[in-house]
């Protein structure tokens, strides 16, 4: 049997780039949507890509082999402007194929254009860039302008994984708002590209049904129509789906897809799903899944790069714009990496977070790739590998979204106008923590540590074995979770904290190999001039500028652990 293969296309821009004029130019299936306006139209049953438009065409030669496949939907989700932008296109981003990028010619690139373009980078496999309006290029200047444009706009893509994605002059809607009937220029150039930029995008029916919706209306006397995009998975006729959002459960009555009935829908399918009645008003985007494979998650540890262009520090314990799914909430992060022999692990394996495995605390991201730079050998140089690096996201509210699902971080807050990049990292979940009480069931399991270098004083000798150190703990310190840890003198020797000594926080350190006669002699001249009563209360640096003999203390110190415990560096 002969079917269409949907591909999916973003269309996104700068406001006011064009975007939906392009959008409305290359449909040639008009959207349902304005379908759905006219009240006739309700009655005739599911409508399918609200909201969405389409356009298709035979399927290219490349992309036969790859099914039973004789026609090509491409499916264009126009992006609105800045404000839900990030939202929609996350949302859609794991459906998304290729990303049109659309550019005002006379613009050239703007703060959302690079935004788009970083966007494409994280989500999409394929990009095209269209420059938009080059009516208004002065005929006579038109191509130097478009080359001249181009150029530079190459010259960007370089920098990402886009180098070679083809560069296109349209005229979306020659003339602008007041033309009427002009035609618009370039389409059948821009859908050669297209056709030629597909690729066989992957489907599969396997793993939990997933389905982000995107559109939610009732059709009298048959029930409630979501219309969206499966994620993954596959849905049939009959099966029993989950609202998580509405906390309820419904069973597929009928579904359609390129306005016909169909029985099943997979992954990349759009789709209209009819169920059985509920508010429409209370579903308007969102996700729908299998029963209980969705998490609504309050903490969640997510695998995480930082974006290079974002200016300014990606700091532990700060706040961001957390996007995951559908959903954009405010979380507080907290960064951690893991080393391997003191050095940076960039295996670049980003999913293989494992509770019980040790990381290491990290003030704030840093630039997620690393380049090693040796090339003292003939060993290949490893460049761009991304650095491991995690973080633990607590949020504000409670989201629903994918296991897996792709994470952004942002400063949604920022002036738009300011010309700054407001992504600040992104990710993808790999913890979710579903548990309210999340600190008390996550984080003693969580080994995160932070290594602490302290440096004291010897305040006198003991005996030939101990000395009794200070400076080093606060008054108020519990010494006794130190007990035990090693310590190095200044003079060389090794020691041990014993305990605490009196109630100012001095504490007694064991020699087992005993104090070196230096080191004896040092500290005993000092007693000796100051009295042994005088030494016990005042400092050695007042020594008549003799060096002090100093305390060295390093460990690490788990930060989630409810205990406190301190554990030795050897
Ligand atoms: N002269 C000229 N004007 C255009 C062209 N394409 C779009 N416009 C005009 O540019 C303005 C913005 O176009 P839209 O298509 O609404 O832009 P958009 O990117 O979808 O806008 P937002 O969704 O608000 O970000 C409108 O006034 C259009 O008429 C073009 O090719 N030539």
């Amino acid at each position: 049997m002969q079917g269409t293969l949907n591909f999916n296309v973003g269309v996104l821009g700068h406001i006011d780039s064009g975007k939906t004029s392009l959008t409305k130019a290359l449909s040639t299936v008009a959207s349902t949507a304005s379908f759905d306006k006219n009240p006739q139209s309700r009655e005739r049953g599911i409508t399918l890509d609200l909201g969405f438009s389409s356009f298709t065409v035979d399927i290219p030669e490349h992309l036969r082999q790859h099914g039973s496949y004789d026609k090509l939907q491409f499916t264009l989700v126009d992006c609105p402007g800045h404000a839900s932008l990030i939202r929609t296109i996350i949302g859609g981003a794991q459906i998304i194929d290729l990303m049109m990028l659309v550019v005002d010619v006379t613009k050239g690139i703007q703060t959302q254009t690079a935004e788009c373009l970083l966007l494409g980078e994280i989500t999409c496999e394929k990009m095209v860039v269209v420059l938009n309006k080059i009516d208004l290029l002065p005929e006579d200047k038109r191509q130097s302008a478009i080359e001249k444009m181009s150029k530079k706009f190459q010259k960007t893509l370089e920098a990402t994984r886009f180098h070679d994605a083809p560069i296109i002059p349209v005229a979306a809607k020659p003339g602008g708002p007041e033309a009427q009937g002009k035609e618009a220029e370039g389409m059948v150039k821009l859908i050669d590209i297209l056709k030629a930029c597909t690729y066989k995008p992957q489907r599969v029916e396997t793993g939990p049904f997933i389905f982000a919706v995107d559109h939610c209306f009732s059709i009298r006397g048959q029930g409630t129509v979501m219309t969206g995009t499966v994620l993954s998975g596959r849905v049939v006729v009959n099966d029993t789906v989950e609202i998580p959002s509405m906390k309820m459960t419904k069973k597929v009555k009928a579904m359609q897809m390129f306005r016909q009935p169909v029985e099943k829908a997979i992954q990349g399918d759009r789709v209209g799903i009819c169920v059985t009645q509920f508010d429409p008003k209370l579903l308007e985007r969102g996700l729908v899944s299998s029963v209980g494979v969705l998490p609504t998650i309050t903490a969640a540890i997510i695998s995480v790069q930082k974006i290079k262009y974002f200016k300014g520090p990606v700091a532990t314990k700060s706040k961001f714009h957390i996007t995951m799914g559908h959903e954009t909430v405010m979380g507080k992060v907290s960064f951690f990496g893991q080393k391997r022999d003191g050095v940076e692990d960039t295996s670049g394996a980003e999913n293989n977070f494992n509770l019980g495995e040790e990381y290491i605390y990290q003030e704030e991201l840093h630039i997620g790739k690393s380049v090693n730079e040796s090339k003292n050998d003939n060993s290949e140089v490893v460049a761009n590998k991304p650095v491991r690096q995690y973080a633990l996201i607590m949020l504000e509210k409670p989201v629903t979204c994918a296991p897996h699902c792709l994470v952004i971080g942002s400063k949604l807050d920022t002036d738009i106008h300011a010309n700054v990049c407001r992504l600040s990292f992104h990710g993808h979940l790999l913890l979710p923590v579903t548990d309210p009480k999340y600190p008390e069931t996550l984080l003693p399991n969580l080994k995160v540590y932070k290594i602490k270098q302290k440096e004291g004083l010897v305040e006198r000798i003991a005996d030939d074995y101990s000395v009794i150190g200070k400076s080093l703990f606060k008054k108020e310190s519990n010494i006794q979770l130190f007990v035990g840890l090693k310590v190095k003198l200044s003079t060389g020797e090794d020691g041990v904290i014993e305990g605490g000594f009196g109630q100012s926080g001095k504490f007694k350190v064991r020699i087992p190999n005993g104090l070196l006669q230096g080191t004896k002699q040092k500290l005993s001249a000092s007693s000796k001039k100051k009295g042994k009563a005088a030494a016990e209360e005042t400092s050695q640096e007042s020594d008549g500028g003799k060096e002090p003999v100093k305390i060295y203390l390093i460990f690490k110190r788990y930060i989630y652990d409810p205990k406190k415990e301190m554990i030795q560096i050897d």
